[in-house]
């Protein structure tokens, strides 16, 4: 007979560990592990199974993916995503999948690489020394510029305007759907009549451009016109529907999580000057006074360096799966349809592979100590058939942004403030108040 799948200590009576994941949700899932390869928490009324064990969440991810289904926090985003690719499952989740991957080609990346510089640019241009700036905010502006001329080529202003509106409206509903009760979302409530009209505005145009590159699109290169020519296996296109649930998805997985890395990276080069001088020295000799291209990804080795040490540090907290039979794991059995919860954070801040964890070491991944790394501990973008999607193209922006701005502006961080972790489905710094300082480059 498997064994009993070891208990978090602490739970309350019907709330079980709810508290401590409100309160302090990193230091509670950093501590599981002590108590096993897999340990039950309880939420309130559901029960979830917890994978701390590398090995054992390649398998849930990976190897044994079949047995498992998403889990309810991605039921949840249904209403607001419907059948966008990253709260699907099954069969119709590998048919858009496949659709979506022209879209995310190295050709596209090139093109997508030039929104990337001209958002950053015009961010830049407006930046006056010494004045102060969120720049938690800036980068989450930066990241929905980006993705806005992706998707949709050039939009007019009112339009690029309404979309901006929308997404963090969109974002912050995203969040409090995936934790409240269903009903919440059904209230007449400000905030549910905010996302209504925030959903309509964005369908609205998304069905405006599939119509307008119906009629017109030769030559275009932007994502929705890419998608409205990709067709399945048996030839069929995507319906408008399904490509406006991609764009919603495509705003919701992306704009969160490449704001609170960016942020995070700035964060780090301002308070040790002795990284932030090799990112200088290096992006100094690697462009010598031009604005970076992705051809020069390669060699921005450092730069790199600190992106995936950031990855590593904040990343991702908290995923979940489901099971869709009994399923053998680590000696144990789970039950058809337990929740299982996977943390990248969890595995990046265990001390076994990762010593010192707390220490943001760029150095840690230079090829001899990386290798030293379990397989499949570090996992910022997921594994297997729901990885990321988006993993070069966020590393591509990561990578171009930090370089274009270090090679113009040094970010000194405000003198007092006390920068906060604010776990949303990624962490991130708030406020980042930070000032910038001309650094003596001029772009040829
Ligand atoms: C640093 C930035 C990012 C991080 C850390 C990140 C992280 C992740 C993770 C952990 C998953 C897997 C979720 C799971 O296991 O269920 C995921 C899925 C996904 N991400 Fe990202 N992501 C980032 C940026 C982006 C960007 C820029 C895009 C698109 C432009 C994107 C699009 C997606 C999509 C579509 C999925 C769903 C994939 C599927 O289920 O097939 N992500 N991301």
């Amino acid at each position: 007979m498997a064994p009993d799948i070891p208990r978090a200590p602490g739970a309350w009576p019907l709330i079980g560990h709810a508290p401590q994941l409100a309160l302090k949700p990193l230091t509670f899932v950093t501590g599981l592990p002590r108590h096993g390869t897999v340990v039950q928490v309880q939420l309130g009324s559901l029960q979830a199974y917890v994978v701390t064990d590398p090995e054992l969440v390649h398998q849930v991810l990976v190897s044994q993916a079949r047995s498992f289904s998403r889990g309810r926090l991605h039921d949840r985003g249904r209403t607001l995503i419907g059948d966008g690719l990253v709260v699907s499952s099954g069969e119709l989740h590998r048919r858009h999948r496949r659709m979506m991957q022209p879209s995310f080609q190295r050709g596209q990346l090139v093109q997508y690489a030039a929104c990337m510089k001209s958002e950053m640019v015009s961010m830049t241009d407006r930046w006056k020394p010494g004045q102060v700036l969120d720049i938690h905010d800036e980068m989450e502006s930066l990241a929905m510029g980006t993705l806005i001329s992706s998707l949709f080529g050039e939009l007019s202003q009112d339009d690029a305007d309404r979309v901006r509106q929308a997404v963090p409206i969109l974002m912050r509903a995203g969040i409090v759907h995936s934790v409240a009760p269903d009903w919440v979302s059904r209230l007449p409530i400000p905030m549910n009549r905010r996302t209504q009209k925030a959903t309509t505005d964005v369908s609205a145009l998304v069905d405006r451009v599939i119509a307008a590159r119906r009629e017109k699109g030769e030559g275009r290169t932007d994502l929705v016109t890419t998608l409205l020519h990709t067709t399945d296996e048996d030839g069929r296109p995507m319906s408008d529907q399904e490509i406006c649930d991609q764009v919603f998805t495509l705003f919701m997985a992306s704009v969160e999580s490449l704001s609170a890395t960016l942020a995070w990276i700035f964060h780090e080069l301002g308070r040790d000057p002795e990284i932030e001088a090799r990112v200088h020295a290096e992006v100094d000799d690697v462009l010598s006074g031009r604005p970076p291209e992705f051809d020069d990804i390669p060699r921005l080795a450092y730069t790199s360096r600190v992106i995936t040490e950031v990855l590593r540090h904040y990343t991702v907290w908290f995923q979940m799966r489901r099971t869709r039979e009994p399923v053998e794991l680590g000696g144990y059995r789970l039950p058809a349809c337990a929740e299982v919860i996977y943390s990248p954070y969890l595995l990046a801040h265990d001390p076994r592979w990762f010593p010192d964890p707390d220490r943001f070491d760029p150095d840690r991944w230079l090829a001899d100590r990386a290798e030293r790394t379990p397989k499949h501990a570090f996992i910022p973008f997921g594994a297997g058939h729901h990885k990321c999607m988006g993993d070069t193209f966020a590393l591509t922006e990561c990578t171009l942004d930090v370089a274009a701005i270090c090679s113009r502006w040094r970010l000194r961080p405000v003198p007092g403030q006390r920068v906060r972790q604010v776990i949303q489905a990624a962490v991130h710094p708030k406020p980042l108040l930070m000032t910038p300082e001309r650094r003596d480059v001029k772009w040829s």
